[in-house]
């Protein structure tokens, strides 16, 4: 199998699993099954859109290699990622006798692969399942790390389990066909990583970014190693985020409450992880946990990538409720990850007042969407 693959490992106190990076990657999709599968069954779980792309590929890849591959093929889409999605998942797995060693196959972006690794984690209490990422936010971050669930009205991610992969194939060519909106997205959680833990990879990324939007394959290579790694080390070092892998959260606290307020249509993940990493960071500032200087950084790199800045919704009161939801709350405290300077974070509650004083100050506008809102495939 070709030289220019790239391993990282996440090494976990349970067991250890290998991320994949290597262009290219899909033609060896097939036996690299192969040698994972116990059974010849194997569920290709996508959505109509990658289905499009690339099912037939992946399908005649486990055809030529033995096995016997059973598709699933989802409605596109966050407003789609919902239980309901779950149980069609879980009605073909039942419907075709798929047994404890089955495996599936998250062919996807973060949707497709929360709700695989979901079903793969209660279905007969927990088959096995690889993460195949085909957008820039599942290869950066959604298929590492066990993080599988669905959303509810009330708040995003509220219904889920953590349930590791046996393995994360990343083919960097998928991102060729991703729309431009949709690669824009996922470049706020690479700059997410820069913040929390890397001062270096986030000067990287100020330098750089003509490049990476150019798609240049070595800069594209860099930014998904790079976040693997970093997502890999908080992840082993706090599986079931008890406390450090909360830095993983930045940006989230603010961004998941607008997602939930756009009724999952309007922001897509990462625009609203966008607006969450300049809105909290200048929330850091107001609290006295950074300079100015450091929000400045932080706002143009984000808006160097072409992602908004505003915030979407002008009402306190509703913000400040969708933020009761998140998953970082503790006795009723809303907590969250605070940039000290690039690089290093420290995690905190927030009083509804100090909250508040701060929503004054900040100007709303705009629909959050990132400059590039262009149909598919533009
Ligand atoms: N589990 C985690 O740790 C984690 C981390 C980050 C994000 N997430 C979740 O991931 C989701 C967002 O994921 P996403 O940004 O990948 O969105 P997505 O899965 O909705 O994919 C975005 C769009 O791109 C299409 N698409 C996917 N790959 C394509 C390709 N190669 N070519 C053309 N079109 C393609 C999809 O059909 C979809 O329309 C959110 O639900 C978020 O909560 C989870
Ligand atoms: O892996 C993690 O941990 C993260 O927080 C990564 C986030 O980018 C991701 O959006 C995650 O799904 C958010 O988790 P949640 O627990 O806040 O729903
Ligand atoms: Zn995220």
């Amino acid at each position: 199998m070709g030289k220019i693959e790239q391993r990282v490992s996440v090494s976990l106190k349970s067991r250890s699993y290998d991320i994949v990076i290597k262009p290219g990657l899909i033609d060896e999709l097939g036996v690299r099954l192969q040698s994972l599968a116990s059974t010849e069954r194997v569920g290709i779980v996508t959505d109509r859109h990658v289905a499009r792309h690339y099912l037939s590929a992946v399908v005649s890849q486990c055809k030529q290699a033995g096995l016997h591959p059973v598709s699933i093929v989802l409605p596109p889409g966050e407003k789609n990622k919902t239980l309901a999605t779950v149980e069609k998942i879980l009605d073909v797995l039942a419907r075709e006798r798929f047994e404890r060693k089955s495996l599936l196959m998250a062919l996807g972006g973060g949707v497709v692969g929360d709700m695989t690794g979901f079903a793969a984690a209660i279905y007969q209490r927990g088959i096995p399942f690889v993460q195949v990422p085909t957008t820039l936010v599942a290869q950066v971050d959604s298929s590492v790390g066990g993080k599988t669930g669905v959303d509810h009205r009330l708040g995003k991610n509220l219904i889920g389990a953590f349930h590791q992969p046996k393995a994360v194939w990343i083919d960097t060519k998928f991102l060729g066909t991703l729309p431009k909106r949709e690669w824009i997205a996922g470049l706020a959680e690479v700059i997410k990583y820069g913040i929390i833990a890397d001062k270096r990879f986030f000067v990287y990324l100020e330098r750089t970014m003509p490049a990476i939007l150019k798609l240049e394959p070595r800069a594209v290579m860099q930014i998904v190693k790079r976040s693997c790694e970093i997502k890999a080390q908080v992840v082993a070092a706090d599986e079931q985020e008890s406390d450090r892998r909360r830095i993983l959260n930045y940006g989230h606290t603010i961004g998941h409450a607008l997602e939930a307020l756009g009724g999952y249509q309007s922001l897509i993940h990462g625009e609203a992880v966008g607006i969450g990493l300049v809105l909290e960071a200048d929330l850091a500032r107001h609290q006295g946990y950074c300079n100015s200087k450091t929000v400045d950084r932080i706002r143009s790199v984000v808006r160097a990538a072409g992602l908004s800045d505003r915030l979407t919704s002008p009402s306190l009161e509703k913000v400040w409720s969708a933020m009761q939801h998140d998953k970082k709350v503790s006795q009723g405290k809303v907590v969250g990850v605070w940039p000290n300077a690039i690089g290093r974070v420290r995690i905190v509650p927030i009083e509804r007042g100090t909250f508040a004083e701060w929503f004054k100050t900040v100007s709303v506008g705009g629909s959050g969407r990132s400059r590039y809102t262009a149909k598919r495939g533009q």
